[in-house]
């Protein structure tokens, strides 16, 4: 049988074992570092909501144990959290022909569209995932025009949920960085003017889940990624070297922290490992959205931040250097940030 260029069709015409492509080392399989028993804790859960208390805490314990934590009364109207994954889910279930007139390049790195593969390299395993990518911030990159027009209110949909991403990312990163004892506007500023991607990523059910990954392991490569996900669950977080369960959860967004935003902490906060896995039932969508630094900028941890006791631990990098190298070699765990670490 010919491959589709997509996963989703080539599923959808019926199939009993999965193509050898997909078939992940026995060490990257869902089993690996998976405890018995359920985790003691899972992935914190952080209330915005200043009248619960002050959130800073607990948010710089999550940055630094984790990487990873979940918000609730974020600000972001529930019901956009809704319609997003309802456009997104709508997309993915029209006919095939209608999707490939949104095929990406594949020729180049994080084109805009409808796209299957995370690296442009031959050689590594395949994820069990398509998605579609939209390019969204600076508004000079927004073309809605390069979106789907099905449903009729898609368009208007992402452009919404990229304006409400903006602000919680802000507001987030401001956060983040007072957790640091820096000023709000710290992280912001040496990003620059952010890059915004949102890319919708659905799994289809896979006849042998036990051997693919809809999404190998790797950490983000920018500052901070938002994250909704629909209630089949699959998303983990690597910690202390243990898959965690990302618990699916309607009203909650799912905060990563991405490789800049370590080096700017001088590795004091963590960007996650994280891998989607997929099911043999039932198809999975989550919606990420990245948000980045100008690839002009010069990432470097901030001064404040090293002291006797904590030395500088990652040389300063350009941005679009870091993007290019991480797109050359692929993510390999965080093999991109330990190329910075200084005195290794
Ligand atoms: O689908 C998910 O839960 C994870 C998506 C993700 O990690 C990514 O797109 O970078
Ligand atoms: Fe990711």
């Amino acid at each position: 049988m010919a491959h589709s260029p997509r996963i989703q069709p080539f599923v959808d015409s019926g199939l009993d074992l999965i193509p050898p492509q997909y078939i992940q080392l026995p060490e990257h399989r869902a089993a690996a570092f998976r405890r018995d028993a359920p985790p003691p804790i899972g992935v914190p859960v952080i209330d915005l909501d200043r009248q619960s208390g002050n959130p800073i805490p607990d948010l710089r314990r999550a940055c630094r144990d984790w990487g990873a934590f979940q918000v609730i009364n974020h600000g972001v109207p529930l019901r956009l959290l809704e319609e997003i994954k309802r456009v997104g889910l709508a997309f993915f279930q029209s006919p095939t022909e209608v999707k490939l007139r949104y095929l990406c390049d594949p020729g180049s790195a994080a084109s805009e569209g409808y796209g299957s593969k995370m690296l442009s390299k031959d050689d590594g395993v395949l994820d069990w995932r398509d998605y579609f990518d939209h390019h969204t911030l600076p508004e000079s990159r927004r073309n809605p025009s390069r979106w789907p027009d099905y449903p009729e209110n898609y368009r208007e949909v992402v452009a919404e949920y990229s304006n409400s991403m903006k602000v919680l990312a802000q507001k987030l990163l401001s956060m983040i960085s007072i957790s640091l004892g820096l000023v709000p506007s710290y992280i912001e500023d040496v990003i620059g003017e952010a890059y915004q991607n949102i890319t919708i990523s659905y799994y289809p059910p896979c006849p042998q889940p036990e051997l693919a990954l809809g999404l190998q392991v790797h950490s983000d490569i920018g500052a901070i990624s938002l994250l909704i996900q629909d209630d089949v669950g699959g998303l983990e977080v690597l910690k202390d070297g243990e898959w965690v369960l990302v618990q699916p959860l309607s009203d909650a967004i799912i905060v990563l922290l991405a490789d800049q935003t370590e080096i700017v902490t001088n590795g004091e906060y963590t960007s996650a490992q994280h891998r989607a896995l997929v099911n043999g039932k039932q198809a999975r969508l989550s919606v990420a959205t990245f948000y980045d630094p100008s690839k002009t900028r010069r990432i470097s941890p901030a001064a404040e931040l090293i002291t006797d006791h904590s030395p500088q631990k990652y040389r300063g990098v350009v941005y679009g250097d870091y993007l290019s190298s991480w797109y050359g070699k692929g993510p390999e765990g965080k093999q991109n940030l330990d190329a910075l670490l200084i005195n290794q």
